[in-house]
């Protein structure tokens, strides 16, 4: 097992012939054994790939097939799935809109992880609060656009009217490569349908035209919008499990903990707890952090310590 080569993130299914030219493009659809791959050309087709190779949606490609290469990764979003593996949502993204709602309302540090784990992973974070259109939410909206409105973008929208979908889409046409997470019920689908309307019908599309005998499902798909901009959507992804933030990590991409990282704390591995020196506890003192966001941090801090001991004693 030792001297088994290293794993490449080359594919050489089918035959051996290499005399196509090389073409450069984008994994737009992953259906497990092929992929569908948007070339710089405009030309859009299948290629086979290994079951196992690794490859995601917006993965970047060299194709002179079969072979197929992958070129690095800017940036890989990664979560936890319900049996805890990791597994990588897409590559090469830049935005990750978290959607929330009043009802079904966000669990107690939702944002706040959604947020970190876009930091840890080099992507913007932005708040999309839906169902604006409700009287019942203005409260929520209210509430929420207090805490995230100095640290992050939000847009309040209403997948249902319309409104407040032109900023949205206007800020994704920045060239932005988004993808959107929220619990069940936000209205997360309603709104990607309002944002991208053919995406309903794409999935539809591809499954109706077999293409070559591949009948597997699609899993993830890229779709770019009239308007400028990328999303990536995949069907069934809700739950958002933290990823690789070690606790000591966690202050760092902490949503309202901005200002608290410019000054350094007395120790470097400072967990802001009761730390003599700790530029946190400053400005918690001082009335710059609230109690209720420490407090979420507190809660978030210790479910990563309890993991990272859990992973200490499997070890
Ligand atoms: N009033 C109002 N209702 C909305 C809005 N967006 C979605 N809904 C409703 O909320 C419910 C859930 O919407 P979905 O789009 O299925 O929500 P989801 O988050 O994608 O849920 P899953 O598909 O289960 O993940 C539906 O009954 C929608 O009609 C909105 O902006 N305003
Ligand atoms: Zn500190």
């Amino acid at each position: 097992m030792k001297n088994k080569k290293k794993k490449k993130s080359r594919d050489n299914v089918g035959g051996t012939s290499c005399s196509a030219p090389e073409q450069k493009g984008v994994i737009v659809a992953h259906h497990g054994i092929a992929v569908d791959i948007l070339f710089e050309s405009g030309e859009r087709r299948m290629v086979k790939i290994k079951r196992r190779a690794g490859h995601v949606v917006g993965d970047n490609v060299l194709v002179q097939e079969p072979r197929l290469t992958r070129l690095p990764r800017r940036t890989e979003l990664r979560r936890r799935d319900s049996r805890g593996s990791v597994r990588i949502v897409g590559a090469n993204l830049d935005v990750l809109c978290v959607v929330v709602a009043h009802l079904p309302s966000p669990t107690p540090g939702y944002i706040d992880q959604a947020m970190v784990t876009a930091r840890e992973s080099d992507l913007l974070p932005v708040l999309v609060i839906n169902k604006g259109d409700l009287k019942e939410s203005e409260k929520f909206i209210a509430e929420t656009c207090a805490i995230y409105k100095d640290i992050v973008d939000v847009f309040v929208v209403s997948a249902v009217t319309g409104q407040g979908l032109d900023a949205l889409e206007e800020f994704m046409a920045q060239g932005f490569r988004s993808f959107f997470v929220g619990i069940t019920g936000v209205g997360k689908s309603s709104l990607l349908n309002a944002i991208c309307p053919e995406l309903d019908l794409r999935v539809g599309e591809l499954f109706e035209a077999g293409n070559r005998g591949c009948n597997t499902t699609t899993v993830s798909t890229l779709h770019t919008l009239k308007g400028g901009g990328e999303l990536v959507d995949t069907p069934g992804f809700n739950e958002f499990g933290l990823v690789d933030v070690s606790p000591r990590d966690l202050a760092g991409y902490f949503p309202g903990f901005e200002q608290a990282m410019e000054t350094p704390c007395r120790f470097r591995d400072c967990r802001h707890r009761t730390e003599p020196g700790c530029s946190v506890s400053t400005l918690l003192q001082e009335g710059k952090i609230s109690q209720e966001r420490y407090t979420t941090y507190l809660e978030i801090l210790d479910q990563l310590e309890a993991g990272e001991a859990r992973f200490k004693t499997r070890r």
